[in-house]
């Protein structure tokens, strides 16, 4: 079976185009996302994205966790998934529709000389009730609410951006213990599903720095539905515009917030190589 290794920002994925050949038996995807990513044992990845057919869209992603968890949506992996579909999987399209089990996004490409200079996706809107994060609690939306842990407060702001986001406005982020908090916000018992979590410091009303902690693959070097959810949350909570570079220890996502309601995320994708899976 053949994989192309890819990544956004340094946040990498194994991704198999399913249209063009078949998935073996055997081993369900779960079990073969955990042997798949492992860092050691494996071809080593953040996540095993998989390229379907799709009757409403150019192709249907799916997206698979490192831990086998399925994710609703991804960012990074999208911006990649549509460099692949120009470049290798014969759609010869600037502006495409991806499927996902979040909605189908658009992603628009920035040709120049014909090759892909980086990828403008439309992530659809934002929810902000509590139900649809999901989070446990009162109707409404969830800004800046507190939340103890362990005996500290902390203010949250909840966003989904199809996946659940958990965004905490820090001081400093290199001060933030990721390897302790992250984890146990991911799986705090208010967020019935797990969620992603993002510590942010607000440099100036355009530009913010991010660590992360994802849901199923724990610390990445990015995550762009969490760039968008961090934007969201700094207008929300009146820390930023509209219009907000999001640096991350990857690189920096470009992220709009527009006024009809849409995110528009802007950032590169690369290949990094190719190989084989045995099927055995
Ligand atoms: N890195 C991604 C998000 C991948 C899914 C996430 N771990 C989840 O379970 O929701 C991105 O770039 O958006």
């Amino acid at each position: 079976m053949q994989f192309f290794k890819v990544h956004g920002l340094g946040n990498d994925f194994i991704l198999v185009d399913l249209v063009k050949q078949e998935w073996p038996g055997g081993e369900n995807l779960s079990e073969s996302a955990r042997r798949l990513c492992h860092r050691q044992f494996g071809i080593g990845a953040d996540g095993l994205v998989l390229l379907h057919p799709s009757p409403r869209a150019d192709v249907f992603m799916q997206v698979i966790n490192s831990d086998g968890s399925e994710a609703e949506m991804c960012g990074n992996a999208i911006r990649c998934v549509a460099k692949y579909l120009y470049e290798r999987g014969g759609i010869k399209k600037e502006v495409m529709h991806i499927e996902t089990r979040a909605g189908v996004m658009v992603p628009r490409l920035v040709l120049e000389n014909g090759r892909v200079a980086a990828v403008r996706v439309d992530m659809g809107i934002p929810r902000l009730e509590r139900q649809d994060i999901p989070m446990i609690g009162p109707p409404g939306s969830v800004i800046k609410e507190p939340l103890v842990l362990e005996g500290q407060t902390f203010h949250i702001t909840a966003v989904s951006m199809g996946n659940p986001h958990c965004v905490l406005f820090v001081p400093d982020v290199e001060q933030v213990d990721l390897y302790g908090l992250g984890p146990k916000l991911e799986k705090h018992p208010l967020f019935p599903r797990k969620t992603n979590v993002e510590f942010v410091q607000v440099l100036n009303r355009s530009e913010v720095r991010v660590r992360v902690w994802e849901r199923g693959a724990g610390p990445t070097l990015a995550c762009g539905t969490g760039a968008c959810a961090t934007v969201v949350a700094g207008v929300l909570n009146n820390y930023t515009d509209r219009e907000v570079k999001v640096h991350l220890p990857g690189g920096t996502l470009l992220i709009e917030w527009k006024e009809d309601n849409h995110l528009y995320m802007t950032g590169p994708a690369e290949e990094i190589f190719c190989g084989q899976i045995p099927c055995s």
